[in-house]
């Protein structure tokens, strides 16, 4: 098992224009390295903007969470190989099948980008699974997903940090977990339902903590930026 390596912030630039994001990363200053960019931004500013945010000296995670056929998913995969893009989601539910053929257009076509499967969303518990008829807790159902995604292929994995400690214990320090759903103590609740803090979720062994509303919606968000970074060392 190799060893960990620290984690690492992204930003999740989850903002409703190109001119309010920009604002807000040269508020952030230089000590943010990786930036998520959504579906808000992507669908309202395209490829375009993806080049704009790697063209600035961001390592650029975008986070469009394919899920459909696998002849779909791989040809996704494939046009997002033109792009500047370090990591990439795409839905674990879309099952083995559809994850193996995504692995083989990025093998093909972008050998450098990371493929990361979401598995159960962070704003999902336990009733919101059973109501989809999901009878598994989301511990259960996200080792399971994490297995089908291992054997796939596909390098990594999205969940909640309150399945990292099972994660690493069966999978060792290789996948590369990423980790949204992290909110710093005292934070009011909201849809997010499967939380911990920055460093509770760097100690779990998350690889990368996705956070973006605690950081855009703060007063200070550079000081919101800081406080968190210095949380993961
Ligand atoms: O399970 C998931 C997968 C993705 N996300 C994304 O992360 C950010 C979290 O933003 P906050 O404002 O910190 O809640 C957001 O872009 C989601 O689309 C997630 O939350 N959970």
């Amino acid at each position: 098992m190799s060893k960990s390596a620290p984690c690492q912030l992204i930003l999740a630039l989850d903002l409703e224009t190109r001119e309010e994001a920009l604002a807000m990363l040269d508020r952030l200053g230089d000590s943010l390295k990786w930036v998520k960019i959504g579906l808000q931004l992507f669908t309202a500013y395209g490829p375009d903007f993806v080049r704009e945010i790697a063209d600035r000296g961001y390592k650029v995670f975008l986070d469009l969470k394919l899920h459909d056929i696998p002849n779909t998913v791989a040809k996704a995969v494939q046009s997002i190989a033109a792009l500047p893009v370090e990591l990439l989601t795409l839905h674990a539910c879309g099952g083995g099948e559809m994850l193996e053929w995504a692995n083989r257009a990025r093998a093909d076509y972008a050998p450098n980008l990371n493929l990361l499967a979401v598995t159960v969303l962070t704003s999902m518990n336990e009733a919101q699974l059973r109501a989809l008829n999901v009878n598994n807790t989301p511990e259960e159902q996200v080792l399971h997903l994490a297995d089908i995604t291992l054997k796939s292929g596909v390098q990594g994995l999205v969940c909640s940090s309150l399945e990292l400690a099972p994660l690493r214990a069966r999978f060792g320090n290789d996948p590369i977990i990423v980790t949204p759903g992290i909110r710093p103590a005292g934070s009011a609740a909201d849809e997010q339902k499967r939380i911990m803090t920055p460093a509770a979720a760097a100690a779990a062994g998350s690889s990368y903590i996705v956070v973006g509303r605690p950081i855009l919606k703060a007063s200070d968000p550079a000081a919101a930026a800081r406080s968190i970074q210095a949380d993961l060392v």
